[in-house]
């Protein structure tokens, strides 16, 4: 290891002439190891692979003041050949360079994704909550397939007002095909296209160009998921079969009579940025709340004391106006998010000028990650990280969830979707705790079978 003297880039692990830190990479659960890192060189780590420099932040003070107060130059995305460009993912809000495209953007989605506005869908969330409920107590066996469906429904339903099939659903099943592509195209150092990004200018017979095949084909798939339901809700726009109110008709009705060509793509690649930022995150957060559940029996018997008090005041099924009475069951929500981040280390930004950090230089092109599960288990913001404690929100209420909005991003590039999937979680958590018992499965004789779980890494865990 070595420390680089000031006005030099921070300090990392030692590199190897030309491929740099390539072999120091970790393979899986990247954001432990550049704990340790961190723990060595500081909250700025600098790397570099095969000449790309990458920095990689470890405090919420480093990622506020680069990602958050220099967000002009911090917000662009890393440039990905195979899964960006040849398939056709930067076209939507996620991948996209920063560009006055991605703004038009923003701007549309943020104007329709405020906690007021989304208030229209809480009835929507609440009878999709009642419906995954109901089909888990039926074959809890299926829990993560019905978990996925309900992710999915919701957005469909809140994108396009379009009710999914109860089982094989054609765009949820295009969706999943489209997710695995996309991990696929995305797998770093898969595609010599993405080191040398000038193949992809050979001529499709030229040996070694299979990879223009699988492009081709998931760029099809792509545009087949973003324009499906596009179109099945323009045509069905008058029609009973469609679910009102939706994002799409809101804004149409918003919009002039004729929309121009830019105006269309726009509202088509909103409508498929909502249901590809949407469905996997929601899937992976739920997930971390049952399994939080099985292992920590009493914290569900607290919350579901907290949900009868309330529910018996009035009789009916949770619904989304009695979050404010459910103050427990919101820390059990934070601490979902804590405990087993859904994005571990955020999603990359990209350096758009030269910078200067606590006088070390930073270049235009830099990398730049936060490592969000570090900072959300440091034990000096959360004593026993390890552990899921919801009250640890109720103590130290103000910094704690301060922190904790580090799950969803920085800047310019936060999460859109922050309030939308706040509601979403908090209801099927909420129905969920006033429907059933949670716990492992149980034997032949009754007791616990319990599993090793083990999260996968990548981007979503
Ligand atoms: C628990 C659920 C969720 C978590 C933890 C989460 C987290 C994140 C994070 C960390 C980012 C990247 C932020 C950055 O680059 O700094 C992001 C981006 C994004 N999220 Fe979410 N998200 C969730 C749910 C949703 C939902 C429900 C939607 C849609 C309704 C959504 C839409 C998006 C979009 C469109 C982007 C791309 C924004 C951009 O690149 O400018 N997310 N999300």
């Amino acid at each position: 290891y070595y420390a680089t003297k000031p006005r030099h880039h921070p300090p990392g692990p030692r590199p190897l002439p030309l491929i740099g830190n390539l072999l120091q990479m970790p393979k899986d659960h990247d954001w432990k190891v550049f704990g340790k890192w961190s723990k060595i060189f500081g909250d700025c780590v600098y790397v570099r692979v095969l000449g790309q420099p990458i920095v990689i932040l470890d405090s919420l003070t480093a990622a506020h003041e680069l990602l958050g107060q220099r967000s002009a130059i911090y917000s662009s995305r890393p440039r990905l050949v195979m899964a960006g460009e040849l398939t056709g993912f930067a076209q939507g809000l996620a991948l996209m360079p920063y560009s006055p495209r991605f703004q038009s953007l923003r701007r549309l989605l943020h104007r329709e994704l405020t906690a007021n506005m989304l208030q229209k869908y809480w009835r929507l969330h609440e009878d999709e909550s009642l419906i995954l409920m109901n089909k888990v107590l039926q074959d809890p066996t299926r829990l993560l397939e019905y978990i996925r469906h309900y992710a999915g429904s919701v957005i469909l339903r809140v994108t396009y007002g379009y009710q999914t099939a109860p089982e094989n659903d054609r765009f949820l099943l295009l969706s999943e095909k489209v997710m695995a592509a996309f991990s696929l195209a995305a797998r770093p150092g898969a595609w010599a296209v993405d080191m040398i990004p000038w193949l992809r200018y050979l001529p499709s017979w030229f040996p070694g160009t299979e990879f223009k095949r699988k492009a081709a084909k998931w760029a099809q798939l792509n545009m087949d998921v973003v324009e499906g339901p596009y179109i099945w809700a323009i045509e069905n726009q008058d029609s009973a079969s469609l679910i009102q109110p939706n994002f799409l008709t809101t804004v149409l009705s918003q919009s002039p009579a004729v929309l121009s060509a830019e105006e269309k793509d726009l509202l088509l690649w909103s409508s498929g940025s909502l249901f590809a930022g949407g469905a996997d995150t929601t899937v992976a957060a739920l997930s971390s709340f049952f399994l939080a559940m099985a292992l920590y029996p009493e914290v569900q018997a607290t919350a579901q004391a907290e949900l009868d008090k309330v529910i018996s005041a009035h009789g009916q099924v949770p619904q989304l106006s009695d979050r404010p009475s459910l103050p427990y069951i919101e820390c059990v929500l934070r601490e979902v998010l804590r405990w087993n981040p859904v994005t571990p280390l955020g999603v990359a930004h990209l350096l758009t000028e030269d910078d200067v950090y606590k006088g070390y230089n930073l270049a235009v092109g830099t990398i730049v990650m936060v490592n969000v599960w570090s900072i959300l288990h440091d034990p000096l913001s959360f004593p026993e990280p390890f552990e899921f404690r919801p009250e640890r929100f109720m103590i130290n209420d103000k910094k704690a969830v301060e922190t904790l909005a580090c799950a969803f991003g920085f800047g310019r590039r936060a999460c859109p979707g922050v309030h939308f999937a706040e509601s979403s979680m908090f209801i099927a958590i909420a129905t969920a705790l006033f429907q059933c018992k949670i716990s492992d499965p149980v034997d032949e004789q009754g007791e616990p079978i319990r599993r090793d779980v083990e999260y996968q890494t990548g981007t979503i865990r």
